[in-house]
């Protein structure tokens, strides 16, 4: 994409016919459900396993074709076929962005070259070396210093390194291999290393160090205190004597980087290294070696279904005409809610326990990726970019938050998700206890579109001075996302599907969504100022006022 391409896409038709229809249509779903019988039908669509009804989203046939000509204007089939084939869209890094190269299957036609860098190859070497080892430890034929198998796999890593992780373990947590669990550590504070590690035994933990840059300061930190937790309690045990720490870390120590100079420089021997490229981006690399916690204690055939599910949503992505092309489609309606309706906030509701991690895992990939202010070119935007994502499962949303979404001055659109068939089959008596959660999924939908006007609440005799505290006004914009059942492969999709969401936004606003600049000043004024709370009277002196007596609060009161 070169920069004179770019136009500001606030300047364009599309986005003017969009602010006329913003001034004028009024969808009312109430309405538009009632003069079109075919409207559900006509705006559900299949994406790979996912069935997705954007029914009751604010938009009727003049809004889509003019978010369609938004899409065509703006380039993003263009822009797409771009980053599949390892165009550097990531003009700030110049770098290609290239994380679906990780989901092609061996043999995939034309093979990827990209820099002369034969990416299939690599890509399903490294793939085949993590399987080999998740193969081991999970025979326990690979065992700690001791000869025992392993028990607990601990991941060490942030962002990134951490969020897809836990998440993806957190929602396959049933298909785990019965003798290996997972732990994640990410916190610097100090309580998640000290909490996680506490009940371990060295014996049976194997860590896994999970850094793009392996520069990472929680991360680089917590490894270390996981290797004297490590060193300590083997030797305290007597397990390991003089000269045999090396040997210890080789067993129970693996690492996953872009960098291996610098695991090495650790202590970590490369062949318990796993890599990948510069060319996957931090909250894109679940579906790279940083998924070896998963591939080791879920497994290589799980790790290949959920791989097998991203590719093919990628597919659909690559494939689907504009029209039917599902996160198109997602991507712009977003666009349409925040930029044209005033939304400020989007919520995402799993209704699926197994999913309480996603809407953390989303935050990062869509704020991380489209939190910019200025474009590709080095513009500054000129209307709002980066949804707010947030969210918790269902039902247990309904009793805190969704009092606001329902009756509050605001306009939140909700991704709701939902699977037919639940992890356990349980019973309350003769009621399937899956019915009962799926029929709050529906109605929560339901009533945010149609609301209860106040002639209903009248109707039901209730006294006049409450009628509107108690009248819904509906209207409030939600997508429905459907599968079979939350399977590995269904997992990888849904990632993939807010992957592209995410791509299709960024494009239309015209930001890199590839970098993450805003998040290196805090990470380097974190190192600058050690030497203020350590106590270094210049240091701290040099402060802003507020900092300073900060600072001097901690220092007064910190107990030792
Ligand atoms: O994997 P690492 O290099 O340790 O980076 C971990 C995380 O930290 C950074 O600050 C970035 O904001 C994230 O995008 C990244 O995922």
């Amino acid at each position: 994409m070169s920069e004179s391409k770019l136009t500001d896409v606030t300047t364009t038709d599309a986005w003017e016919r969009l602010d006329e229809l913003a001034e004028s249509a009024d969808v009312d779903l109430r309405a538009a459900f009632a003069e079109d019988a075919d409207r559900a039908s006509s705006l559900t669509f299949d994406a790979a396993d996912l069935r997705v009804d954007l029914s009751k989203n604010l938009v009727d046939k003049d809004v889509l074709s003019a978010l369609l000509d938004l899409a065509r204007t703006t380039g993003v089939e263009e822009r797409r076929d771009a980053m599949f084939a390892g165009e550097k869209i990531n003009v700030t890094e110049n770098r290609s962005v290239l994380h679906t190269a990780l989901r092609r299957p061996k043999g995939a036609q034309p093979p990827l070259v990209v820099d002369g860098q034969d990416v299939d190859k690599d890509v399903h070497e490294v793939l085949d070396r993590i399987y080999a080892f998740a193969d081991k430890v999970r025979s326990g034929e690979w065992t700690g210093v001791t000869g025992r198998p392993i028990e607990t796999v601990v991941n060490i890593g942030i962002g990134g390194s951490d969020l897809g992780p836990v998440m993806v373990y957190e929602a396959l947590k049933p298909l785990r291999h019965e003798r290996l669990t997972a732990r994640f550590i990410s916190n610097i504070d100090p309580t998640d290393a000290a909490e996680k590690l506490g009940d371990l035994d060295p014996e049976t933990t194997l860590v896994v160090v999970a850094s793009k840059t392996f520069t990472t300061l929680e991360t680089i930190t917590n490894a270390r205190v996981a290797r004297t937790w490590l060193l300590d309690g083997l030797r305290e045990r007597g397990a390991i004597g003089e000269g045999q720490d090396a040997e210890a870390v080789a067993k129970h120590f693996v690492a996953v980087s872009t960098a291996l100079d610098k695991v090495e420089e650790f202590g970590i021997d490369p062949k318990n290294a796993f890599g990948f490229w510069d060319w996957v981006g931090g909250r894109y690399s679940v579906d790279s070696a940083i998924g070896t916690v998963l591939a080791v204690v879920l497994g290589p055939r799980v790790f290949s279904e959920f791989l097998a599910g991203f590719r093919a949503m990628d597919e659909h992505f690559l494939s689907a005409p504009l029209e039917s092309n599902v996160p198109v489609l997602m991507g712009l309606i977003n666009v349409w809610d925040s930029n044209f309706l005033g939304a400020e906030t989007h919520a995402v509701l799993p209704y699926d326990q197994h999913l309480h991690r996603f809407p953390a895992y989303l935050q990062q990939l869509t704020m991380e990726s489209n939190g910019k202010s200025v474009m590709w070119d080095g513009r500054e935007v000129s209307d709002e970019t980066g949804e707010i994502f947030w969210g918790e499962p269902g039902t247990n949303g309904q009793h805190a938050f969704y009092q606001l979404i329902h009756q509050g001055t605001r306009l939140v659109p909700c991704d709701f998700i939902a699977f037919a068939t639940p992890s356990y089959d349980v019973k309350d008596g003769d009621q399937d206890v899956h019915e009962l959660f799926l029929a709050n999924f529906f109605a929560q939908t339901k009533a945010l579109a149609f609301g209860k006007t106040a002639d209903e609440v009248r109707a039901e005799g209730i006294d006049e001075s409450i009628v509107p505290a108690r009248t819904f006004p509906g209207n409030q914009p939600t997508t429905s996302i459907m599968a079979p059942k939350l399977t590995p492969s269904v997992l990888g999709q849904l990632i993939a599907l807010y992957e592209h969401i995410v791509f299709v936004e960024g494009t239309i606003w015209g930001i890199d969504s590839f970098d993450q600049w805003g998040v290196e000043l805090g990470k380097k004024l974190a190192k600058d100022l050690a030497p203020a709370i350590a106590g270094d009277e210049a240091a701290i002196k040099a402060q802003d006022s507020s900092t300073r007596s900060l600072i001097e609060y901690y220092r007064a009161n910190r107990a030792r």
